[in-house]
Formats: structure tokens, C-alpha cells, sequence
């Protein structure tokens, strides 16, 4: 009986001083000198958040931040579970934080879920300490050699087969239906066959063969990894320790079935290379193990075999929906513009023409075109990614003259909020390409510009995503024109896992084909054009 008592004693004691732990966690925020949406015990702003979801649609989720903003003042608190954090869209802040003072601030912030394998010591969360003893720096020093141009320009040359695919697929379906089709759909099968063949070494063409198994378990994984579709992801956000379940929950078990794939074949890769087989074109896989030998002959400890996976599939995750979704808005604004596209095709025309391939360097080199503004418009309008942009504060400082920030509070640059605001763009709401033309705003260093993130921490792979863009809309523009379909003249994006993608995972728009230019010589003689395809 007075076991009884004790233990029911110990459990309240332990219940009261975790009241007592909140209450004080809850006034942080004030006694930081910050306002902030209404907070509740143990949740914090999460039923704020879940209110305007049921009220307005997910689709609210890219207004919330401008909406607080001009609540509570560019610098707000927020309570996300058990984590808090500062949003900003001070520009001078962003800057303190992410570029002048990012060694206090080098870590990503922190999303319970993704705090254990695989996820744990990739680069996208892996902190200044990692769990083999190599954290961020030295783990994103061998993933940057990855995107040098020397090996890009490599890369590069595996897209051509994938592309040619593409716009096969592209030629059949727009001869059907009336050139309806959801092309993020198509772009995603495509994403996914380049990384795939990039990241993981694997030549597999989803988008002719949409039951490959990487295909299956890779849209199992992202279909899945939501909040409101996994109740130990909900968990994890206010009880951390249930991250651990992570590889029983439906996405954690699609992820486990390619971690495993992947194992495998860099284990194999390890012995070819042991035995001196080197391949012509390195994929992601060659390249970390080619550095990972050079880490070995200056005496440093090598990356463990878990890491090197962790990151494989890092930059697989990052980069299969991330461009799709990027090239999926540019297709949907360009149908929606077509005096834009216009002007687009018309240089894509006089830069490759109808038969020449669309290569690495004139892709590349050509920083001030009218591309490369659609480019920067496009992820301006709608960015992929909003959910990374923000770091958890590892050394206790000062921010903004005056605001403490202790050890564990995450600063986040909220990306639609600061892209979106009238004091950093004239008509933001407007899709304007010629805003960048002579802009250098869309460089890594930029406070208002913000789809790629900002500082030593930003996106590794946004040359790589450029690149993927800037070939795959040339080729598709140069064959058709895009139209909007009837069915989807508005585009809502939702927030979903870390990306903000169309309303429903799906973007319908028509097709048309375009006749070549020896196409229309033929028929202005008169004759029957033969030809029928333009080469990419
Ligand atoms: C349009 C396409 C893409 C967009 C909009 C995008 C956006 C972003 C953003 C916003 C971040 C966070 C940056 C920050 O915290 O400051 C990020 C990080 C990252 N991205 Fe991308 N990304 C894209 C494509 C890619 C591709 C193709 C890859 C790889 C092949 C990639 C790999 C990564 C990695 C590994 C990180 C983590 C970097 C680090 O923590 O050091 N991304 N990306």
C-alpha cells in the first residue's frame, strides 16, 4: 500500500514539475521581449495553426507568416510542440544569423522526426556534431565537390537519354485527350529517373515504367511523410523520443526498402573501386567514395558507411520533388503568360535552334537571359522548399541589437513572407521575369530572395537544380507550346512535408506541339513534312 503511494507520489511529482517545466518554457518567448500568436500548454501555437487549417484550407499555409508579420512585427515567437522559435523577415537579422554569426547557428532546425537514421546525419539535419564524429562542415565539404562544374558538366551528359524520354512520353500523350495531362506527374517520374541516376547510381526510367520499385517505395515515402498522415510524426513533434519509430511508420518502412537498395549497392561500389573499377561517368555514389579515399590518405577518419548512405539518400530526397514542383509552377506560369513564353521560346530558338543538343555550356553560361529570369521569377512565385530555411542556435548570443537568443531556439526566415512582401519586391503577387533581368538579388547572399536559403548552409544543390531546370524547360518549350487547361486555371499550393506543392499533387495543363522550322519550310514548298520529331 505505501509502495502504492510512493510510486503514485513519484508519478505526480514528475507530472507537476512537467507543468511547471512548460509554464516556464511558454514565457520564454516574453521574457525575450517577443509577441506571438496564443500559445497552449504543451502544444504551444499548434492549435492557432490547425485553426486556420480547418477555417481557410491548407491552402492558407503560405499567407500565415505575412499575416503574423503584420500582427505581431517583423520578429515574432513561435511555439512548434516542444520547440521554439524566432520567424524574421528583417532582413538585417537574416543576415546576422544565417551569414555573420552562423557559427552560433550552424545547425538546421530541428524537426523531431527526422532526428534519427537515415535522416540524422545527412545534410539536410545533420548538426555541428554528427553521430560518427563528422557534423556539417566536413560532411558538406565532401558533398560540395559533388557540384563543382567539372562534375556537373559530367552529370550532365546523363540527362540526354532521360530528356529524349520525356519528351517521347510528352509527344504521345499530348496526341491523346486534347493535350491534357498532369505534367507534374510527368516531371516528377523524370526527376526521380535523373536523381536516381545521379544520387544512387541507378539507370531506371520511371516515366516510361511507372512499377519500377524505386518509383513505388519512392512515392510511398513522400506521400506519407505528413504530419496530419502519421500519428508518430504528430508524436514525435511533442514527445521526441517516438522519432525512433520512425521505420514503423508507412513512410519509414518505403524508406527502409530503398536505404537497404542502397546499402547494397554502395557496399558493392566499395569493393569495385577496392578492385580498381572505376567508372567512366561518376554518379554521386563514386564521387563521396572518391573523397572519402582522399579523407584516408591525409590521415583523417573516413565517413561511415551509414553516413555515406544517410547522404546518398539526402540528396536523393532533396532533389527528386524540389525541381519537379519548380518546373511544374514555371510550365503552370508560363501557360498562364503566354506573351512570356513567347519571348522565352523565342530565345530558346535562337540559342539551340530545332536540332541542336541543349548542352551543359549555353545552358549554363547564359546568367543574364531572359531564362535564368523566368528561372529566379518562378521559384520567387512559388518556391518549392519553405520549411529548411531557419537554424537552431548552438552558442547563447545576441541578435538585432538586443534580442537573446538561448542555446536551442531556432531563428527562421519564413521564405513565402519575405519573397511575397511589397518592401522587397514592386507588385509581388505578379509574375514578372523581367524583375531579374538586371537584378542581382537572385545570388546565394541575399536576404529578400530566398528560394535556395541563404549562407554557408544554403542549398548544395541549387546549381544542380538549375541546371536540371534550365535543360529540361528549353527542351520541353522547344517542342510545345503549354497551355492552361480548363480544369486548373488557379494553382493552390499546401504545405506539406518540408515542400510546398500543388493543391492535390497534381497540375493539369495542354500540350500542344510545336512544327519545327524545317517543318514549316516544307510546308510553305508545299510538301508533306516527314519529319516528326525535334531532336533534344
Ligand atoms: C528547385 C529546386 C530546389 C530548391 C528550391 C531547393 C531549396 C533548398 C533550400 C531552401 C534549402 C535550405 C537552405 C538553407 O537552409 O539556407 C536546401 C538545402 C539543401 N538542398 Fe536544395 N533545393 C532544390 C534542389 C536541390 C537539389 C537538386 C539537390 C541535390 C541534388 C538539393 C540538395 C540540398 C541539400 C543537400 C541541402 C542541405 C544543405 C546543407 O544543409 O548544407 N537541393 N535546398
Amino acid at each position: 500500500m505505501i509502495g502504492a503511494l510512493l510510486v503514485a507520489v513519484f508519478i505526480l511529482s514528475l507530472i507537476i514539475n512537467r507543468i511547471f517545466d512548460e509554464i516556464k518554457f511558454l514565457k520564454l518567448r516574453e521574457e525575450l521581449g517577443l509577441r506571438g500568436p496564443p500559445t497552449d500548454l504543451f502544444i504551444g501555437n499548434c492549435r492557432y495553426f490547425y485553426k486556420i487549417a480547418i477555417e481557410r484550407g491548407i491552402e492558407a499555409s503560405p499567407y500565415i507568416c505575412a499575416e503574423l508579420v503584420h500582427k505581431f512585427g517583423s520578429t515574432f515567437g513561435s511555439y512548434i510542440g516542444r520547440e521554439f522559435e524566432i520567424v524574421t523577415t528583417d532582413p538585417a537579422i537574416i543576415k546576422e544569423v544565417f551569414i555573420s554569426q552562423f557559427r552560433n547557428f550552424v545547425d538546421r532546425r530541428r524537426l523531431s522526426i527526422n532526428r534519427t537514421y537515415p535522416t540524422l546525419d545527412g545534410l539536410l539535419q545533420v548538426g555541428h556534431k554528427g553521430t560518427y564524429g563528422v557534423g556539417w562542415k566536413e560532411i558538406r565539404s565532401v558533398i560540395s565537390v559533388i557540384f563543382t562544374s567539372a562534375s556537373m558538366k559530367k552529370m550532365h551528359l546523363m540527362f540526354h537519354d532521360q530528356i529524349d524520354n520525356l519528351i517521347d512520353v510528352l509527344r504521345n500523350k499530348c496526341r491523346i485527350n486534347n493535350g491534357k495531362m498532369d505534367i507534374y506527374g510527368e516531371y516528377q517520374a523524370m526527376t526521380m529517373d535523373m536523381i536516381a541516376r545521379c544520387a544512387l547510381g541507378q539507370n531506371i526510367s520511371c516515366i516510361k515504367d511507372r512499377n519500377n520499385d524505386y518509383y513505388s517505395c519512392a512515392r510511398t515515402f513522400f506521400a506519407n511523410l505528413y504530419f496530419e498522415k502519421s500519428l508518430i510524426f504528430r508524436l514525435a513533434i511533442f514527445i521526441p523520443i517516438f522519432r525512433h519509430l520512425r521505420q514503423f511508420t508507412n513512410f519509414g518502412r518505403a524508406e527502409k526498402i530503398i536505404i537497404n537498395k542502397l546499402s547494397a549497392s554502395i557496399r558493392e561500389r566499395e569493393r569495385d573501386r577496392a578492385d580498381g573499377i572505376i567508372r567512366k561517368l561518376p554518379d554521386v555514389i563514386d564521387l563521396i567514395l572518391a573523397e572519402n579515399e582522399k579523407r584516408v590518405e591525409n590521415g583523417k577518419i573516413p565517413l561511415h558507411h551509414d553516413v555515406v548512405v544517410s547522404n546518398a539518400w539526402a540528396l536523393f530526397i532533396a532533389g527528386y520533388e524540389t525541381t519537379s514542383s519548380a518546373l511544374a509552377y514555371a510550365s503552370y506560369l508560363l501557360a498562364k503568360h503566354p506573351e512570356v513564353q513567347a519571348t522565352l521560346h523565342e530565345e530558346i530558338h535562337s540559342t539551340f535552334g530545332d536540332a541542336d543538343t541543349i548542352d551543359y555550356e549555353r545552358v549554363m553560361r547564359l546568367p543574364n537571359s531572359f531564362q535564368h529570369a523566368v528561372f529566379c521569377e518562378t521559384l520567387r512565385f512559388y518556391p518549392p522548399v519553405t520549411s529548411l530555411t531557419g537554424r537552431t542556435c548552438i552558442k547563447e548570443t545576441i541578435i538585432g541589437g538586443k534580442i537573446r537568443v538561448p542555446v536551442g531556439v531556432g531563428v527562421v526566415a519564413p521564405v513565402h513572407a519575405v519573397m511575397w512582401s511589397e518592401e522587397n519586391f514592386v507588385r509581388p503577387r505578379e509574375f514578372i521575369p523581367e524583375r531579374f533581368l538586371n537584378d542581382k538579388r537572385a545570388s546565394a547572399w541575399s536576404a529578400t530572395y530566398l528560394p535556395f536559403g541563404i549562407g554557408p548552409r544554403n542549398c548544395v544543390g541549387a546549381r544542380f537544380a538549375e541546371m536540371e531546370f534550365k535543360t529540361v524547360l528549353a527542351a520541353v518549350i522547344r517542342c510545345f507550346v503549354i497551355e492552361l487547361d480548363l480544369d486548373h486555371i488557379e494553382l493552390h499550393t499546401v504545405m506539406g512535408n518540408v515542400l510546398q506543392s500543388p493543391k492535390g499533387n497534381q497540375l493539369f495543363v495542354r500540350l500542344v506541339e510545336r512544327r519545327t522550322g524545317a517543318e514549316e519550310e516544307w510546308e510553305s514548298l508545299g510538301a508533306d513534312s516527314g519529319i516528326d520529331d525535334c531532336e533534344i
